[in-house]
């Protein structure tokens, strides 16, 4: 057993974000989660690499207790689980290597962090990642001259740096375009199937999570109300995640260019 969540909850003053979860992964699989704005994906993926404190309830990763981890054992497991963020979270000044060696920050001593010193053998890797991701040539440029899909591949470079566990991405791909947000999915399902990692991602589109995800968990004011693959998430389904009627259309949660085309609707006009 990898991931064990039961009882999640997180309620902010005002609401409750995640409303007692239960949630089983079994082994390594691309999972994505779905759901409209407000249903707590981000939340959820925050508590599990321990940015947001649970309210009640606990996760299990591989029988060890996170939720109440602290200090240093806090620290390692945040290193085992990389976070990667829909604004990419780069320091846009400086270059896209040093940006990526940022991921082996948490195993480095205080002095050569201050003055960036990095082992060349890190610095090969980092270039192997980056070479990797198609995006070795921009090696040396400022992380702020590069696109959106180049700097979210900058960003997911970084997560590997960090050579984690888990991979998880908050809704990786809601800044780029249909293009670009090709080439990013494409990239975090490569981890997956070549590495083996767990990785989890919180998507606004439909058509993303059924070409991508072995799994799809759909949630809705704070609960899980789905969990299936993409063959299992019909409409109807989709309905009852998006909490839309009949008027619900797929074209609303699509990414696809050609869909958007066809349909005259606004890109991510549900979630
Ligand atoms: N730091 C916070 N303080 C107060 N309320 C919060 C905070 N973070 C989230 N919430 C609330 O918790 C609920 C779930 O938010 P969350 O961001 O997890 O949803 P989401 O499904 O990821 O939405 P989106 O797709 O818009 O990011 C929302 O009602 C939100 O307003």
């Amino acid at each position: 057993m990898l991931f064990q969540l039961s009882g999640l909850t997180k309620k902010f003053a005002t609401s409750t974000a995640v409303d007692q979860v239960d949630l089983s992964v079994e082994r390594s699989q691309f999972i994505g989660i779905i759901g409209a704005s407000g249903a707590g994906k981000s939340t959820l993926l925050r508590m599990l690499n321990r940015l947001n404190d649970p309210t009640s309830g606990t996760i299990r990763f591989r029988g060890q207790e996170i939720s109440s981890l602290t200090g240093a054992e806090k620290r390692a497991w945040q290193s085992r689980c990389a976070m990667i963020f829909q604004q990419f979270n780069l320091v846009p000044r400086m270059d896209v290597v040093s940006n990526v060696l940022h991921g082996t920050l948490n195993r480095r001593n205080t002095l050569a962090t201050m003055f960036n010193i990095y082992p060349e053998k890190d610095i090969h890797h980092a270039i192997d990642i980056l070479e990797r991701l198609g995006i070795s040539e921009h090696a040396a440029k400022r992380a702020q001259a590069l696109s959106g899909g180049q700097q979210q591949r900058v960003a997911i470079a970084r997560a590997l740096m960090q050579d984690p566990q888990i991979v998880l991405a908050d809704e990786p791909i809601a800044s780029l375009d249909p293009m670009n947000a090709q080439i990013v999915m494409d990239s975090l399902r490569s981890i997956h199937d070549q590495d083996g990692k767990l990785v989890i991602c919180n998507l606004h589109t439909l058509d993303t999570a059924r070409r991508y995800c072995d799994r799809i968990i759909g949630m809705r004011a704070g609960r899980v109300v789905f969990d299936g693959t993409g063959d299992e998430l019909t409409l109807s389904a989709a309905r009852d995640i998006y909490g839309a009627d009949s008027s619900f259309s797929e074209a609303a949660t699509s990414t696809s260019v050609d869909v958007l085309a066809d349909h005259k609707m606004p890109e991510l006009a549900i979630a």
